[in-house]
């Protein structure tokens, strides 16, 4: 796929944003993220059961840097007005999110000793490892690249497999986990992260665009790797 570079993508696109951009860029792989086989069976509620606990488990680890990475975020913003809602996602995250993993776990049987020692699959690591770069990298772009792939691509899959399917699914680990990632609280999360991207991303220098980008690019491709991960044989 060719993909146009922002000054001339933005001149054939005027009313184009740069989160816009930044999303046409990855099109292939946002398309596998939200319409995976792995989102498919979870709207259906029928991932099998070690998929599901190990599904669990990794993700936990990825809420763990993810929370990082926000405060990070909301450290870098420009204003109290842009840390509010990054404030208030906090909150969410590690409140409500953290306890539905922690629940679901419980309900499931999943002991404390197989939630520490499983190993991190190596997409686990390598999120881990980005997220924890974008942070350190100091950028309030590349951040946010990361955090809008992360919230975007779960919208994407969340609400499309919320749409498709007649009945919630009865289990609460599986319908919980598609409301924490539908409906307008959560929409507006993703608006507000794409926003940042928007007011930031115009004014960036060449190189912070292309890191910019580049994380973006990581991000999307990770977040293809763990659902092919998380739908694969396990152990
Ligand atoms: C891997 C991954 N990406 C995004 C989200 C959404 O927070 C998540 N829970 N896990």
């Amino acid at each position: 796929m060719t993909v146009t570079a922002w000054p001339e993508w933005q001149t054939a696109n005027p009313s184009g944003t740069f989160s816009d951009w930044l999303k046409g860029s990855v099109a292939d792989d946002w398309h596998k993220v939200t319409h995976h086989a792995f989102t498919d069976a979870w709207g259906k509620g029928a991932v099998s059961d070690r998929n599901l606990k190990n599904y669990l488990i990794q993700d936990h680890r990825f809420i763990d840097r993810f929370v990082a990475l926000l405060a990070g975020a909301v450290s870098r913003a420009p204003a109290l007005s842009d840390r509010i809602p990054a404030c208030q996602f906090l909150a969410l995250l590690t409140g409500p999110e953290n306890t539905y993993f922690e629940r679901s776990l419980d309900t499931l049987s999943v002991s404390t000793q197989e939630r520490t020692e499983q190993p991190d699959w190596p997409v686990t690591a390598a999120f881990k490892e980005l997220m924890r770069v974008a942070m350190e990298s100091n950028e309030y772009a590349n951040m946010l690249a990361v955090l809008a792939v992360a919230e975007g691509t779960y919208l994407g899959w969340a609400s499309r497999v919320s749409d498709m399917i007649d009945t919630r699914p009865d289990d609460f680990w599986y319908a919980e986990w598609l409301d924490l990632h539908t409906g307008p609280y959560f929409e507006s999360v993703v608006a507000f992260l794409n926003h940042q991207l928007d007011q930031i991303g115009p004014q960036l220098s060449d190189d912070a665009r292309t890191m910019c980008q580049s994380y973006f690019r990581k991000a999307t491709t990770l977040e293809v790797q763990f659902f092919d991960a998380a739908w694969g044989p396990q152990l």
